[in-house]
This record gives C-alpha cells, structure tokens and sequence, in this order.
C-alpha cells in the first residue's frame, strides 16, 4: 500500500493498514508488508523508507482553557516578586497534527509547551483535557516525550549504543533482543541515521543530533511529542528534513507540537497548525494557510509578496501598534475560537471512546524493573568511563605523579624518631589529597550530567533513585583502585611500617576519606553550578581542616568550638591514619646519632597532639555513617532540584 504524505489541509489520520502488530512496551510496532512513500519530496529524510511503527492506542487531542502562568522573581535574599507570563490562553491541539506554536522572543512559547507536557507544574492554573476528560498527569506522561532544545545526548556513545540504551530502559522487558534491533533498524532508517549507527553522538551535526534526539523518543512510540524548537540551529535543508519527518510521525496519529521562531514561508507550509503567542496571549489558532484569511477578517491583510509568518511576528512584536495586537486576540477569543481550523468537523472530534491509556495512571513511571534500570545504567556509565579515557588516565596519572612527589619529600619519614613531625604533615597532606581531587572532580563534572538527567528523566527513562544509585556504584572500582595506588606508594616511599594491619587500617581510612570528599562534591555539585560549586566546595573544607586537629590540636581548640572536630570528616580521617601508623603499641622510633628525637616514642606525640590510638573502628563508623549521610543528602537535593525546576 502507498501511502503519500497529502497537502496540509487535508486531515489524513492514522491510515489503515494490512498490519501484524508486535506488542512491545507502552506501544506497538505495527509491521506493514508494504512500502510506504511518505514524503514527495526529493530531500526529505523519508523518501522511500519503510517505517512500521504506527501508535497503537487511540490518537491524544488536547484542548486547553484559561492557562495561566505566574513566575516567581527573586532570589534568596530578595522580594519575591510576581510575573504572569500567561494570561488565560485556550486552544486545542487535535491528533494527526503537526502543531507550531510561534510568536516573538519572550512571548510565552516554551512556558506553554512545558506547561502542556506537564513539564511545569508550579505556578500554573486552568485546566487541560486530554480525549475530552481531565489530564492525568501520570497516565500523560506515559504516553508523551519532550524533546529539548539543546541535544542533551551521551557525547561518548554511538548513535547504536545510545539507541539501545534507550530500547533498553524504554521497553518493556518481554520485548526480545530481536525485536528492539528491528525498531532500532527501522527508526534509524526513517530519520536518515543508519549509516551514523557506529558515529559517536559528539561526531554528529547538529541536524543528526537533532534526528537522534528525537530517534531516542521514538523507540517507545510515543502518541504525543513536544519539541522545543526543534529546527534551531539547523540549516534551511536540515530544517526542512526535520519538519517533513515530523509531519510523518503525526500523519501516523502522534500530536507534535513544536515552538518555532520565525520558519521561512516553504518551512511554515509544512505546519498544519499554527498557535501563535503575543506576550501571553494567543494571536491567533487555526490552519497555517488560514491565516491569511484571518488577517484580512480582522482588517489588517498581509501585505502582497510577504511572507504571513514574518508579518505574523512583526505583529506580535507589536511592530504595527498594540492596537491590532488587541483587535487579533479579542478575534481569536485568546485562543477559544475554532473558526480557523481546517475541517473543523473532521478534526475537532468530541467522541473519545477507545482511548484506555489516555487514563491509566497505574504501576510505575518507568517500563522496566528497577533491577532493569540500575542494570542498563551501570552499563552506560562503565562504558563512558572506558571511553572517556582522558580523565580516567588523568585521574590515575594524578595520583601516581602525587604519590611520587609526596615520597619524595618525605623520604623514609615514617621510621625516623626526629621526623614525626615531618610525617604528621605527610598524612595531613595525604588527606588533603584525598578530599579535594574526588570533590572537585564530582564538582566540575556532575553539572554537566544534570541536564541529561533531567529530560531523560521527565522522559521516565528511569528513576532517580536508581541513577542515583548507579553513579554511586560506577565510580567505586576506579576510586579504589586509584587510592590503592597512591596509598602503596606514598605508604612505602616514606618508609610506614610495613605491617599488613597497619597498612589495612591506612588504606581503609583513606578510602572512606575518599568516597565521603566525593559524596560532599555531589551534594555541592547537585545543587550548584559549576562556577559556585567551584567556589563553596573549597571554602566549606577549609573549616574541616581547622577542626581537624592539625594546626590548632584537639586539646587547645576552645571548648566552645569543639563541636567543630565532631562534624569535620577529616578529623576521623586523621584520627584513623594517625592510629594506623603510631597507634597498636608502635615500638620506640629509630633516632639517628646526631639528632634529637622530641617524638621517638610515639604514644608521648599521640599524648601532645591529642589523638586516641584505639579509635579505629569508631572512626570507621563516623566516616561510613559521614559517607551515607552525604549520599542521602545529595539524593534529596537532586530531587528538591529537579522538583523546584518544574
Ligand atoms: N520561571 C520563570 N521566572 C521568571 N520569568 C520567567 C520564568 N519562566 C519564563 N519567564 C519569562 O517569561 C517570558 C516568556 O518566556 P519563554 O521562555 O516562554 O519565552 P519564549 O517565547 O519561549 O522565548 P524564546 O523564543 O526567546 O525562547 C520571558 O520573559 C521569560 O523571562
């Protein structure tokens, strides 16, 4: 069967087909035994490509009435101040549409299309129905994608790799291997991307980038797509190929809708609708080749030879006075006149019935099990560090080239009576080490990390808990591995007993000094951005390290701060190496002939600088309960975070 893309005043909706449909995830793959030509266009990314993956519940049409939007200003210091963006707008986005929602810089068209997806959630009134009831939440979000403005995609993983992520954590688990090659295959194909499968996402255009963003959405076959101007950054053809392979995914019963700046007249002729924004306010609803009519209805014609979406914008931006903006919207009843539709009767339908999903907000967000989810993430994060080879050399690189140079200074330090002092200064520097490599590497990187999480997220591609929970675990070899190097060598470079105790007891306290710097660095790097972060995180250790005991002992801190050494990290790190190489009855240290010895029984330095030899399991336990704390600290404020953000 052929099956040609039609005219945008047409309303062909999801056609149907001699299929055999394969149940998989939220969705269906319907796979037609027949060719279908999508576009006629010699350009366009679909020419010619089978594309079987037809929505398998009802189409979604939504209508909206009186939105509102108030955005709260200021700061946490400041007047909060109130802003309405959005005043009382209504439309409808029918199914089968290829839907743009335009209007000048500032108008509102990202603050309604995040309202819309459900994306933002406070600060809003006025309701919005999906298929004629009361949109739920859950049950709509399980049936739509958003797709940002910004390619957030895993830089390091190829096209292949990122889609098989996605099916992974997107479909259902009965769905066999087998089965999401095919859907890989099949949407690779239709958006133009095959021949990109073993590129790595960062070696892509901007316009495959695009593609393979909205490739990663496809693969659970959503019934609703919103799209942050989808077209930006893209050239004239790759804007094209964008639009026209949208126009296929709602030719086939999707709702796509779209903010988009100003399209050329070739570009705005794709749209089948258009919902345009002037400050808050819509200008006008309806067909794109409808608007011409509106505009000679309302008095203000578009002048000969110009192109309607140009003249449509110059209008909103007020560039021909308020007054016609005025006359536009009261035409347009701020979006609750239908009048411009195209076949109206057709497409504006009001029987529902049959559309199930549309209110099942039962089970989980996420379509596979949590198991599935930590699973799949593990696998990503271990081959992004396999990949991301320069910061892993570099994190090795540092601590071997530290560890050298500690050695070398402090040269056999450990077993000489005249340098205890000398040495104690080698494990206050071993600490520091310790505490601001992981913390300023989680500082600098988790940041850019935030944003993929967010929309991958809001897209239920997993729950925070187990990407949370999978950022934990991925570090932890490298981690180890990294502070085993450095503590053997620094540990035999400056001459530590060589006892397996001991060095057991200064390993472990050094890893868990380690893993509690990294967890602080998220809970910074969670809530701060990088250039704050980059800031607070080493000015909030400062005070660590003066409750610490080094520089001013625990015994002449002022009784007033000694609350200080109880909440500082570094002070049970201390405490735990110190007693791992003076504690456990350390025999009288070698004192060479010509020196003086102050320190050469080490329980008389124990005694000067206030640390108990026999506390290494308590210190064990208040680094671990430090560690677990932070962790559970920085979950909740990535989840207030990604909360406060909507
Ligand atoms: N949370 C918020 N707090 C304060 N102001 C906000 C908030 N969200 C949106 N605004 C303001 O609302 C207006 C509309 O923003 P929006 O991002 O929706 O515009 P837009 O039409 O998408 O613009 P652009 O095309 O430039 O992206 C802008 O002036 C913006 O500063």
């Amino acid at each position: 069967m052929e099956v040609v893309l039609h005219e945008a005043s047409t309303v062909p909706m999801q056609k149907s087909l001699s299929l055999h449909s394969v149940k998989y995830g939220d969705s269906a793959v319907t796979n037609t035994n027949e060719t279908e030509t999508f576009l006629e266009t010699s350009n366009g990314v679909s020419k010619g490509t089978t594309f079987n993956m037809l929505p398998s519940d009802s189409p979604v049409d939504i209508r909206f009435d009186n939105i509102t939007f108030t955005a709260t200003e200021g700061g946490i210091f400041q007047k909060k101040t109130k802003k309405q963006i959005l005043h009382g707008v209504n439309g409808r986005f029918p199914a089968g549409q290829l839907i743009a929602i335009m209007g000048p810089s500032g108008a509102g068209k990202s603050t309604l299309l995040n309202i819309l997806s459900g994306y933002s959630i406070q600060g809003v009134s006025g309701k919005v129905d999906v298929n004629g009831k009361p949109r739920k939440l859950k049950a709509f979000r399980k049936l739509s994608c958003y797709i940002t403005q910004d390619d957030r995609l895993q830089p390091l993983l190829t096209v292949a790799e990122n889609m098989h992520i996605a099916a992974d954590l997107k479909l259902s688990s009965s769905v066999s291997q087998k089965q999401k090659d095919v859907i890989i295959d099949e949407i690779l194909a239709t958006l133009g991307l095959s021949h990109t499968k073993n590129t790595r996402a960062q070696g892509l255009s901007g316009g495959q980038k695009k593609r393979l963003s909205i490739a990663l959405e496809l693969v659970n076959n959503p019934l609703v797509m919103f799209l942050d101007e989808p077209t930006t950054g893209l050239d004239s053809s790759s804007c094209k190929q964008c639009l026209e392979l949208l126009k296929v995914l709602a030719r086939q019963g999707r709702t796509i809708v779209c903010t988009i700046h100003q399209p050329s007249a070739k570009l705005f002729e794709i749209f089948d609708q258009v919902y345009v924004l002037a400050r808050g306010q819509c200008l006008y609803q309806g067909g794109t080749a409808n608007m011409v009519n509106f505009f000679v209805d309302t008095g203000f014609p578009c002048p000969e030879y110009h192109n309607p979406a140009d003249y449509v914008i110059e209008l909103a931006s007020e560039e021909y006075g308020r007054d016609r903006v005025e006359a536009m919207i009261q035409r347009c009843e701020n979006g609750k006149s239908l009048k411009y539709f195209e076949y109206p009767e057709k497409i504006l339908k009001t029987d529902f019935t049959g559309s199930a999903r549309v209110d099942d907000d039962s089970g989980d967000l996420q379509a596979t099990s949590k198991l599935n989810q930590l699973r799949v993430l593990m696998r990503r994060g271990f081959i992004k560090l396999k990949r991301d080879q320069t910061l892993t050399y570099m994190r090795i690189g540092v601590n071997i080239i530290t560890a050298l140079m500690l050695g070398t200074l402090y040269l056999n330090a450990g077993t000489d009576g005249s340098k205890v002092i000398d040495n104690y200064n080698l494990l206050f520097s071993i600490l520091m080490h310790h505490t601001f490599t992981p913390m300023m590497l989680t500082i600098l990187t988790f940041p850019t990390e935030l944003s993929i999480l967010i929309k991958e997220h809001f897209n239920r591609w997993y729950s925070l808990k187990m990407y949370y929970l999978s950022v934990t675990l991925i570090d932890l070899p490298l981690s180890i591995f990294c502070c085993f190097l450095f503590t053997s060598i620094v540990y035999y470079m400056t001459g530590q007993p060589l006892d397996g105790m001991r060095f057991t007891m200064f390993f472990v306290s050094s890893m868990l000094v380690v893993f509690v710097a990294e967890s602080f660095g998220l809970v910074v790097g969670a809530y701060f951005s990088v250039v704050n972060g980059t800031f607070l995180g080493p000015i909030l250790t400062v005070p660590m390290m003066m409750f610490a005991g080094f520089g001013v002992t625990l015994k002449d801190l002022p009784i007033y701060l000694y609350w200080g050494s109880y909440v500082s990290y570094l002070r049970f790190g201390l405490e735990g190496v110190v007693g791992a190489i003076y504690g456990l009855n350390r025999q009288t240290l070698d004192c060479p002939e010509d020196q003086y010895c102050h320190y050469k029984y080490p329980k008389k330095f124990l005694e000067d600088i206030a640390v108990k030899p026999d506390q290494f399991s308590n210190d064990v336990i208040a680094l671990v309960l430090f560690w677990f704390i932070l962790r559970i600290g920085a979950l909740v404020v990535l989840k207030y975070k990604l909360h406060s953000m909507r």
